[in-house]
């Protein structure tokens, strides 16, 4: 039971193996890069078993995230977004191909990789602070407190340590969810949707908190969004999901620089083609299914200072 709670909040198990001993963790003070060539995605397919039939969500997805990247996933409903990141986070199994994350193959939850809900999943009758040390894995004996305390200065909500989350407003508790996410210090932050709950004004407001942490800690992350806007102000690269059995139908790069402004004529155009790629029908080009992607693609530069990477 205290394993399932533990999954339903965190995305992972209590029990889980976990490559770092205790040592490692108290000398890491500081976040460790994603090793290796970042994470990989080789041929992954996924289908769900539905009455008596097999249903093809996602078909052979290929793609590279580099270590310390900020990469979003977007594409229409249903398309298969966080199934991909439940594959990557080992909530769900591959029913093909292999993931790796620092060279090494997921095959189940870890705390190299933290994750983030669309809804925040705090338990209620635990404090902010309580939640983050929830969070934190059992075996580290020494500087919980500092930890979580660390943690709890790094989202920004010093003063609310003691704060149950039905005091907090629908940001803050997001916070919550994104400093329990980092308190192990992963390699790379999956983010579903966070902040698909919030006001647009407190959306804003988190996209900034986001990429200051992301600066900050230098954590690889991976973000699925309905926003495009969201994922042009963030992202260096953004893939685009095409329909089911979906494949990653376009890479676009995000040429430009931060702090980004959302109200000129580049970024208007950058949402243009965007939005083009995600609403062309499938059948007219499906490209960037290779696996190791980039080098053997042909690099489109863009009108709109983007750059296409298609086959
Ligand atoms: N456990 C499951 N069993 C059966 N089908 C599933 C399961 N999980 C997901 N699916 C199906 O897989 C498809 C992709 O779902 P997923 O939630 O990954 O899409 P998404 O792109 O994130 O959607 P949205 O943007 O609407 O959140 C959907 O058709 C969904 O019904």
């Amino acid at each position: 039971m205290a394993n399932k709670i533990i999954s339903w909040v965190t995305g992972r198990t209590s029990d889980q193996a976990c490559e770092r001993t205790e040592d490692n963790f108290a000398v890491e003070q500081s976040r460790r890069p994603i090793g290796g060539n970042g994470l990989q995605i080789e041929h992954c397919g996924k289908s769900f078993q539905v009455h008596h039939d097999n249903v093809l969500v996602l078909n052979d997805i290929n793609l590279t995230i580099h270590p310390g990247e900020f990469f979003c996933l977007v594409g229409g409903s249903g398309c298969g977004k966080s199934t991909l990141l439940k594959m990557i986070a080992g909530l769900e199994q591959a029913s093909s191909g292999t993931i790796r994350v620092g060279g090494r193959k997921v095959t189940k939850p870890g705390l190299d990789r933290g994750m983030v809900f669309q809804e925040h999943r705090l338990l209620p009758w635990l404090t902010v602070r309580q939640n983050i040390d929830f969070g934190l894995r059992e075996s580290v004996s020494n500087g919980r407190e500092a930890i979580v305390q660390e943690h709890i200065r790094l989202v920004g909500l010093q003063g609310f340590e003691n704060a149950f989350p039905g005091q907090l407003s629908g940001g803050m508790a997001q916070r919550v969810g994104l400093a329990r996410a980092l308190v192990n210090r992963p390699e790379v932050l999956l983010l579903d949707e966070p902040l698909g709950a919030l006001d647009a004004l407190t959306r804003q407001q988190m996209q900034h908190e986001i990429l200051r942490i992301w600066e900050a800690e230098k954590t690889t992350m991976v973000l699925v969004t309905h926003d495009i806007d969201e994922a042009l102000f963030l992202a260096d690269r953004v893939a685009v999901i095409g329909d089911k059995p979906s494949v990653v139908r376009d890479i676009f790069e995000v040429n430009l620089p931060r702090p980004r402004s959302r109200g000129n004529a580049a970024y208007d155009r950058l949402r243009q083609e965007l939005w083009d790629a995600i609403f062309r029908p499938s059948a007219t080009k499906v490209v960037a299914t290779g696996a190791e992607a980039f080098p053997s693609h042909e690099t489109v530069k863009t009108k709109a200072s983007i750059t296409c990477l298609v086959k």
